[in-house]
């Protein structure tokens, strides 16, 4: 099928039925515009985070920053938040999958954040069947028949919110002027050109979540984009709404700055807990007094993990913004009550302490979760949407306190052969094309799998990287156990999942946790495997 694509564009990818609904000219027209006004300026903001990791690598450590004191300092609000995110009690999260789509926006939560993500494999028919999916969605006419299902939206669905790609990620198939588009302008331009008006017809508007930013200038780049694609969409300024995810230690330092930068644009801050850990590990990967013990003992109470939650929901309600909850990674169990038991109230009081602590509301990873999470928050809050009235001056944190990086043991043979195990199954499902999966009764997805491998990468060249033994943990070592684990996999994925995609998934798994380099993110190198 023949595009009428803008001049300048080309798309080297296949066109199947029903893309020319999404690839239109008027629509791809908007993401050169985009990219052509914005394009430099992204790149300007990633070599920053280059030169910014030299200095963290030198030995610099990060701290509030003195020219936005005034910024902390000033007494101002974010602009009113719309009807339709005044109640965010309960998030659910899913891919961009027809299926998900339905059952997530029908699970009863408050809202639902549909991933190009950390959730998705962003492989050509993803995005594009993706982008198919929510358009039919947002008119109420996505339906599916599956497994001797049948599956449509009830009357009532929960408000839908789009996490389009991060500023690190291309869209390689689509370029201007022979330069890759980037992944989230992508993302959000199809989006918002479909489907802006429509939500704002049927009461609710274009509500984003913003990944994996590191500073507050990337979030000043964001709120321009919506500025220019507000008026040349033809919608008021302010009407896009945006809630930023702090995931990277060095956001930490400026969510204030975030919030003011997409002032007329923001619906708050959530708490992203794995890319938190995972840039936590990158950012001070080379720093000899930084390691952190197994992933397992990184939980929401540990000190540094404790102070980033209640930093941000100080912040946010300081500036009449929501904070919202990140996500456990429990699941339910089938076919073991105990064990499901377990993660059932691992679920509550995760919930529990999010509510009593302050914030309006937190994400759920599975619609078998939105009942316990939402009574837990109800408990709470009564029959108030929310509680961003409720101010903590009582909390103060440091600069030390967000950098109090403990526990530092137990490391164990366990824990690196989980890394190893987890993150190979995760790349190889990556590379099959499903960006989420339950792995060992956990949700993994690409934040969850960057700290099992960043960990793995850390250890070896930490000399506190020893386990509970004493053994170092040694490149020589992680090379022994993955053929040992890649034995187990098979036996789990069966024969012909493991050819496909796990071998070159161990593959590019021992490559980037052996290498001298640090790779940047792990969807870096696998999206350039993806045709
Ligand atoms: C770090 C972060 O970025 S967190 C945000 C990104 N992560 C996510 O969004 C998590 C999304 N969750 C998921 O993908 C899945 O729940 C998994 C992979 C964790 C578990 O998947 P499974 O074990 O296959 O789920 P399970 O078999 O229990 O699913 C039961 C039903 O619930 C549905 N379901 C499961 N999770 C979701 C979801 N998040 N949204 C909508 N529906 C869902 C399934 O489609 C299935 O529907 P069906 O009964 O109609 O067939
Ligand atoms: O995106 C969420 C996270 O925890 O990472
Ligand atoms: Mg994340």
């Amino acid at each position: 099928m023949a595009l009428n694509l803008p001049a300048g564009m080309q798309i080297n990818a296949p066109i199947h039925p029903g893309f020319e609904d999404i690839l239109t000219h008027d629509a791809l027209a908007l993401v050169a515009k985009l990219h052509r006004t914005f394009e430099a300026r992204r790149q300007v903001l990633l070599r920053a985070r280059v030169k910014r990791q030299q200095e963290l690598d030198a030995g610099k450590l990060p701290d509030f920053l003195p020219e936005t004191a005034h910024v902390r300092d000033g007494d101002w609000k974010i602009a009113p938040i719309p009807e339709a995110l005044k109640c965010r009690r309960v998030e659910i999260t899913g891919p961009v999958e027809c299926k998900m789509i339905i059952n997530a926006l029908n699970s009863g939560a408050d809202s639902y954040m549909t991933d190009f993500e950390d959730s998705n494999t962003p492989n050509w028919m993803n995005q594009i069947q993706g982008h198919i999916n929510l358009k039919q969605a947002i008119r109420r006419t996505l339906t599916l028949e599956s497994g001797g299902k049948s599956y449509k939206l009830n009357d009532k669905v929960a408000v839908l919110q789009v996490r389009p790609r991060g500023w690190h990620l291309d869209e390689k198939h689509v370029t201007v002027d022979g330069q890759r588009v980037s992944g989230g302008i992508f993302d959000f331009a199809l989006f918002l050109f479909h489907n802006a008006r429509e939500q704002l017809a049927r009461g609710a508007g274009p509500y984003f979540y913003l990944p994996k930013m590191e500073s507050h200038l990337e979030a000043r780049l964001w709120n321009d984009v919506f500025i220019l694609a507000q008026n040349e969409v033809g919608l008021p300024q302010g009407t896009i709404k945006a809630t930023v995810l702090v995931e990277t230690i060095l956001a930490a330092f400026e969510m204030d700055e975030i919030l003011y930068e997409l002032r007329d644009h923001s619906a708050g801050l959530n708490a992203g807990r794995w890319d938190y850990i995972f840039s936590c590990i990158k950012k001070f990967r080379v720093n000899t007094d930084f390691c952190l013990a197994n992933r397992g003992a990184i939980t929401m109470t540990v000190p540094f993990m404790r102070n980033y939650a209640l930093l941000l929901l100080k912040t946010c309600h300081k500036r009449n913004a929501p904070a919202i909850g990140g996500m456990s990674a429990l699941i339910p169990i089938k076919n073991d009550a105990e064990a499901n038991d377990k993660a059932m109230a691992g679920i509550r009081s995760d919930k529990t302490r999010d509510a009593t602590d302050g914030y309006d509301g937190g994400w759920v990873a599975h619609p078998g979760l939105v009942a316990t999470a939402m009574e837990e928050f109800v408990k709470v809050l009564g029959d108030r949407p929310n509680q961003i009235d409720k101010q903590r001056p009582d909390v103060n944190v440091t600069a030390a306190d967000l950098m109090d990086f403990q526990p530092e043991q137990p490391i164990t043979e366990a824990g690196v052969r989980n890394n190893i195990s987890v993150g190979i199954q995760y790349l190889g499902s990556w590379l099959a094309g499903n960006g989420c999966v339950p792995i060992f009764n956990l949700m993994e997805d690409a934040a969850t799998a960057e700290i099992s491998r960043s960990q793995v990468w850390q250890w070896i060249r930490s000399p506190k990287g020893k386990l509970d033994d004493g053994r170092k943990v040694t490149k020589e070592m992680v090379k022994e156990f993955i053929p040992q684990e890649m034995e187990k996999i098979k036996g789990l994925v069966g024969e012909a999942a493991y050819n496909a995609t796990y071998v070159r998934a161990a593959e590019i798994f021992e490559e980037m946790s052996t290498s001298e380099t640090f790779t940047e993110f792990l969807t870096l190198p696998l999206y350039e495997q993806l045709d």
